[in-house]
């Protein structure tokens, strides 16, 4: 394969990341060219500028909740999402040769590591300040640097080989089950095909702040028999209680309560910004409400025609 056609990947680096990991699930990746950037918004700016052809994110986290940059730069729905990746993530304190446990004083971890091994560190590092990184990898990396401000890392175990520092604890999550939600974004492209194990993203704006606004936008998913999978309010910048709704739902925008939601949601929000369909990474099959399946939706729809027709 060429250069020219090499699919290239940006996502959250340095090398070493859960996110790295999570991208090499991705089929064919190996063909692909990989970009790491320093930061999530510089890899969805990647794709959006065209150096990329996609990113791979971190989204949301079983213990910690959503990502929240990741959430407010995918809102302005210039990019969708095409894939989703499930990462069961286990952390290592790791430093350079030489370092014991009890050496470690200033520890540096990305938040949503630090926040996955708080108990860890308090029970096992009481004194121990810890600093924030842009990833867990970047964090190994900083640790590594000749003269690093820095006695530990919290990362990946694989960061460890990585920049030759020494494990001196493995698996100090404080949750052993958790695991990180990942997405793929692209530019908008049509979603991949309905699977009948499928999700949807969007986001959603308030058309005026009024009682029941939010109750509203439920109602058009609840009617229709639509599962939420996640739903944050994130704040839209624009003032001190404007707020608008990220929302991960079951189902596919090609099956017709799904797309009948989204219309309803047109109907009733200020805007709604449509962030793609795509499989579910666990690949459970969504359990249809009775009364809500394509069938069901296309018999009322011929029945409506016959009254208008004036066959009843
Ligand atoms: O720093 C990394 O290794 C990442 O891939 C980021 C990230 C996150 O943003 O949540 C991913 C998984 C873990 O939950 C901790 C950090």
């Amino acid at each position: 394969m060429t250069d020219a056609v090499r699919v290239r990947y940006a996502y959250l680096g340095p090398s070493g990341t859960f996110t790295e990991a999570a991208l090499r699930t991705v089929p064919d990746v190996e063909h692909a060219e990989l970009l790491p950037c320093a930061s999530v918004p510089a890899a969805l700016e990647a794709v959006r500028s065209g150096e990329a052809d996609g990113a791979v994110v971190p989204i949301e986290n079983s213990v910690e909740g959503g990502v929240p940059v990741t959430l407010d730069e995918l809102a302005d729905g210039r990019l969708v999402i095409t894939r989703e990746i499930l990462l069961r993530v286990s952390f290592a304190l790791m430093a350079r040769p030489g370092t014991h446990l009890e050496d470690c004083k200033r520890i540096t971890t990305h938040p949503h590591a630090a926040a996955q091994t708080r108990h860890w560190v308090a029970d096992h590092l009481p004194r121990a300040e810890v600093m924030l990184a842009s990833s867990t990898a970047a964090a190994a990396a900083a640790v590594a640097e000749p003269g690093s401000e820095f006695d530990a890392a919290i990362a990946p175990r694989i960061a460890a080989e990585q920049y030759h520092l020494n494990v001196l604890a493995d698996q100090i999550e404080d949750n052993r089950d958790a695991v990180t939600r990942f997405v793929l974004a692209t530019r908008p492209v049509p979603p991949p095909p309905l699977t009948g194990a499928d999700k949807t993203s969007l986001v959603a704006f308030i058309r005026d702040d009024h009682p029941g606004a939010l109750l509203e936008i439920l109602d058009e998913f609840a009617v229709r028999g639509v599962n939420l999978t996640r739903i944050e309010s994130r704040p839209t910048g624009d003032g001190i209680g404007r707020y608008c709704f990220s929302i991960d739902c079951e189902g596919h925008v090609e099956e017709a309560r799904v797309g009948e939601a989204l219309m309803g949601l047109r109907r009733v929000c200020g805007e709604v910004r449509f962030l793609g369909s795509y499989p579910r990474a666990d690949g459970a099959r969504i359990s249809t409400r009775p009364g809500t399946s394509d069938v069901d939706f296309r018999d009322a729809a011929s029945w409506l025609a016959s009254l208008k027709e004036g066959r009843t």
